[in-house]
């Protein structure tokens, strides 16, 4: 397929702040732009420290929440204008969730097994007869089969393991694009590594494209093809993501760089450059790096 994947156009988000008196707005994402290129899949990671408008971006490009300005359009169609339930429905097929916390994510009381069944019958229309199949299918492409989660319920599987079930649950409807907001944040560091390989793995043998969002340098810099580093909502650095890594330009970069850069210290966050900032920094567009 040729054209955009994804395309984002001067995206902002304006919240507003303060009391009732001293009403003001402020910009929790402000003027981003990228695209990703349909035909060819890759892993984006868009990098910052808490509060840099990482969240607020993913739930704009999942249609969560609209932009106050820009446009975002997903296969050249913008957000702001999917309507009605079966547009929406058809557009969730396409992009999917992967979410910071699985044991957030499912029901305490909940089998895990009816979520991939719902997930089948509802949103990807499989007939009862092949529900099976179509859930040990999407298990096994993260490592997971149905005989292993069937029944469980969420605290009877390791939080790598039910992370995975995630990721599966999002693959069942065949989306070209997830958006992965810190999914590994909340699993065992030493599981860590074997998640985000696992999203290289659909990159390359599903062509599935992802939206990595992290504050976890180490991992954006071993699985992303590009990357974006945002803070206080711009987008103060981006490009190939070794490049960005390998040589930062922006003194936030700088310091992030600094923190990390071995995938064995897939701990340490971005939290530590938190004092890197240039309010005088221009917004990027990545398209042109
Ligand atoms: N619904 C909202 N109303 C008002 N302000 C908001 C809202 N959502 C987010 N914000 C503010 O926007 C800014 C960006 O928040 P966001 O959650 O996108 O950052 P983040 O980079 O994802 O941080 P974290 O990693 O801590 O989630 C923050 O200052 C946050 O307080």
């Amino acid at each position: 397929m040729t054209g955009d994947l994804l395309n984002l156009e001067g995206v902002t988000k304006s919240y507003a702040s303060g009391g009732l008196l001293a009403r003001r707005t402020f910009n929790a994402v402000d003027g981003v732009s990228f695209a990703l290129d349909a035909s060819r899949p890759e892993i984006f990671a868009i990098i910052g420290e808490s509060g840099s408008g990482k969240t607020t971006l993913a739930r704009m490009i999942l249609n969560m929440v609209a932009a106050s300005a820009g446009a975002i359009r997903f296969r050249g169609k913008a957000l702001a204008t999917i309507r009605g339930r079966r547009a929406r429905l058809d557009f969730m097929r396409q992009v999917q969730p992967i979410f910071q916390n699985p044991y957030e994510a499912f029901n305490p009381l909940k089998r895990v097994d009816r979520y991939l069944y719902a997930t089948a019958r509802r949103l990807a229309g499989v007939g009862r007869k092949e529900v099976d199949r179509v859930c040990d299918e999407a298990l096994r492409k993260v490592g997971l089969s149905l005989a292993e989660v069937r029944g469980r319920f969420p605290h009877e599987l390791s939080g790598g393991q039910l992370q995975r079930t995630a990721i599966a649950r999002a693959l069942i409807s065949g989306p070209a694009l997830l958006v992965a907001d810190e999914p590994v944040s909340m699993v065992d560091a030493s599981l860590r590594m074997s998640i985000v390989e696992l999203f290289k793995a659909l990159r390359d043998e599903l062509g599935v494209s992802i939206v990595y969002i992290t504050h976890d340098l180490a991992t954006a810099y071993h699985i992303s093809d590009r990357i974006i580093i945002m803070q206080k909502g711009r987008v103060v650095e981006g490009g190939d993501a070794r490049t960005v890594l390998d040589n930062p330009q922006h003194p936030y970069s700088k310091l992030l760089k600094s923190a990390v850069l071995s995938p064995d210290n897939a701990g340490i966050d971005a939290q530590a450059a938190t004092h890197a900032s240039d309010p005088n920094t221009v917004p990027v567009n990545v398209r042109s790096v």
